[in-house]
């Protein structure tokens, strides 16, 4: 079931037989767990986030725009460095992966809440550095990272260099021991687990890019050649990440085992203490009401378990932990939000129609849908409507016929050009995955809190794009 989840509250909660009320019965008709915490509806029944309502916004700031509410999103943030502290009595560190969504105000909401921060690239790392957040509580990571960017995180002095082959302990030894530093470094496990995710977003499986194989040999080999190098290198630990939009426990269980074991035998057969150990993030969310995620209570709870566990049944001192959840922080906390075009009904045979609901952006601001089948739902933002359900299919503006943004929803039968459409949980990995597809120029990321709405990425424009093009 995906259809109508957005627009519509199950008449029996989320279980039992599917009795949809007709598009939108009230104006509460909105799923929380879809929505940012602060979302409602208004008595005009245009949706309403920190108290700014959607038609607002788009007149203020145009269509299409991301909208993120900032309190939701630093609660989000707050709530894993919580958890995470209550479950590990000696501390434990929540990197957030800025790879889900990064610019300078999020950086510092990051900074701000406690957490440490995640970033693969040198633009990340830029980022990083523009909103100061100390080096110590950056961690570096990437399969290939340039030698540029080893250097620039070097002398940023991150507070670790997340390893990823063998070439790559090298090149690392050499930049840190030509700049008279000792890089702190952590190892990339593959520890073979087959996550239950999308193919594209599983990482811990042994036929893909990432890591050292546990299996193989390989992660103890890269341990042994990091602790020789140890005028240039200081091990912290082993890091592992199986992949994103996870929802299935015993992955990351099995996970945790794996990298616990490799912990335990490599401190004891080299006489060495490891202090840390890096769990990874991919942490599902709730798309659609199939979605069940775990808390971060629940996360951390299980997370310390299985580590007290496992290092009392190998008699070595527990490491201090850390996470890195992207999706799971940024994801929730934002939606995007579109003005209708065009509206066509198309004829699919036996008396059934769909209407193709032609929104102002598409794949060039969610990608999602088109390279992972991803789920999503929506509804109407600037008014309610008694007009009965119609299968609707949401499309961008783009010249291919995959451009879909969301599958299939029931929007009401009279949903016409300017109608503003929303679609929740798009604050991951879909301005990060943007694109100039066909050029068109970016959209905006809007940040609303207490009735305040500011712009905290701007929306590109054409002449941007044009500027990037030789004369
Ligand atoms: C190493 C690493 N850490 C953290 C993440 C964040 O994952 P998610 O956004 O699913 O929490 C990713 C992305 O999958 C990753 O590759
Ligand atoms: N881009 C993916 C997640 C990849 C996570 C990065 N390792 C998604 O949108 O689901």
């Amino acid at each position: 079931m995906r259809a109508h989840e957005a627009g519509a509250l199950h008449a029996e909660g989320y279980g039992g037989p599917p009795q949809w009320l007709p598009y939108p019965r009230n104006v509460n008709d909105l799923l929380p767990m879809l929505w940012p915490s602060s979302v409602r509806r208004d008595e005009r029944g245009r949706l309403q986030v920190a108290g700014v309502d959607a038609v607002t916004l788009a007149a203020q700031f145009g269509t299409p725009a991301y909208v993120v509410d900032e309190d939701d999103f630093r609660a989000r943030a707050r709530g894993f460095r919580d958890a995470m502290n209550g479950a590990f009595s000696h501390g434990a560190d929540v990197y957030y992966a800025g790879k889900a969504f990064l610019c300078t105000a999020v950086a510092t909401w990051i900074a701000q809440e406690g957490l440490c921060l995640d970033v693969c690239s040198g633009g990340e790392l830029a980022v990083a550095m523009r909103a100061g957040v100390p080096g110590a509580r950056v961690g570096l990571h990437g399969n290939n990272k340039s030698a540029a960017e080893i250097e620039a995180a070097l002398i940023y002095g991150v507070g670790r260099l997340v390893l990823d082959s063998f070439d790559e302990i090298d090149r690392v030894a050499a930049i840190a021991a030509s700049l008279g530093v000792v890089a702190p470094v952590m190892i990339r496990v593959t520890t073979g687990v087959e996550a239950h995710t999308h193919e594209f977003i599983a990482t811990a499986h042994e036929d893909q890019k990432f890591g050292f194989s546990l299996a193989g040999g390989q992660a103890y080999q890269a341990a042994e050649r990091v602790l020789a190098e140890s005028g240039a290198m200081r091990l912290l630990g082993f890091h592992s990440h199986i992949g994103s939009q996870i929802f299935d426990t015993a992955g990351f269980e099995v996970a945790a085992r794996r990298v616990l074991d490799l912990h335990g035998r490599v401190e004891k057969e080299n006489g060495v203490r490891l202090p840390e150990l890096d769990l990874g993030g991919g942490f599902g969310i709730a798309y659609t009401s199939e979605h069940h995620p775990r808390t971060p209570e629940q996360l951390a709870g299980d997370m310390a378990a299985i580590v007290a566990r496992e290092c009392a049944a190998q008699d070595v001192a527990v490491p201090r932990v850390s996470i890195e959840p992207g999706r799971a922080i940024a994801g929730p906390s934002t939606f995007t939000l579109y003005a209708v075009g065009t509206v066509k009904e198309v004829e699919l045979g036996g008396g059934a129609s769909r209407a193709y609901v032609s929104v102002d952006g598409g794949m060039s601001d969610n990608v999602r849908t088109a390279l992972y089948a991803a789920d999503y739902s929506c509804t109407m933002a600037g008014r309610v409507s008694d007009a009965a359900p119609m299968l609707s299919r949401v499309v961008g503006k783009h010249c291919e016929s995959g451009d879909i943004v969301v599958m299939d929803e029931y929007l009401p039968a009279d949903v016409r050009p300017g109608d503003l459409i929303a679609v929740p949980g798009t604050g991951a990995y879909c301005r990060a995955l943007s694109s100039q597809y066909n050029h068109v120029p970016r959209p905006p990321v809007i940040a609303v809190r207490d009735g305040v709405a500011r712009v905290i990425v701007r929306r590109e424009t054409i002449e941007d794009i044009l500027a990037l093009d030789a004369l």
